[in-house]
């Protein structure tokens, strides 16, 4: 099976809340919630890629020494096998604004189980939870 490397993180503003963004239409598991990020390019780390996504998809700049390692989602998707470091990040520059057209939400730790997740984030909740 493929294996896919996704980086992700847990953007926490100073309220505690966590940023999630709303797949849009057209693409696979639509209207589910996620944590920001996108695929490992060839020859970049899982570092370098949440950096780059974070700038084209939030428009925000934040540094590898702000990233900090939280957990890893690993779940067997019909057609691949994702493996997803989720950081979490408290400092970083510019302000949160969608770039692609993507629904934004803040989400209190006491209420992420009310956002719909893809099934490979579920087991991530209870442990950011517990961290926030
Ligand atoms: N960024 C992100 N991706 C996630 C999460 N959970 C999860 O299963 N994924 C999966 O990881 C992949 C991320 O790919 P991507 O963001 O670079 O690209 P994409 O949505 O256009 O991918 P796709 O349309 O090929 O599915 C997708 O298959 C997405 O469904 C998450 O919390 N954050």
């Amino acid at each position: 099976m493929k294996m896919v490397l996704v980086s992700a993180v847990a953007l926490i503003d100073a309220d505690g809340r966590v940023l999630l963004a709303q797949r849009p239409e057209g693409k696979s598991m639509t209207g589910l919630w996620e944590f920001p990020g996108g695929k490992v390019e060839a020859g970049e780390t899982p570092e370098a890629a949440l950096i780059r996504e974070l700038d084209e998809e939030l428009g925000i700049q934040t540094h590898q020494s702000c990233l900090a390692p939280l957990t890893f989602a690993s779940h067997a998707y019909d057609d691949f096998h994702l493996l997803m470091p989720l950081f979490a990040c408290r400092k970083w520059e510019g302000i949160v604004s969608p770039q692609e057209g993507q629904t934004l939400a803040w989400a209190r730790a006491r209420d992420l189980r009310d956002y719909e997740m893809p099934p490979a984030d579920i087991p991530l909740i209870p442990i950011l939870r517990d961290w926030l």
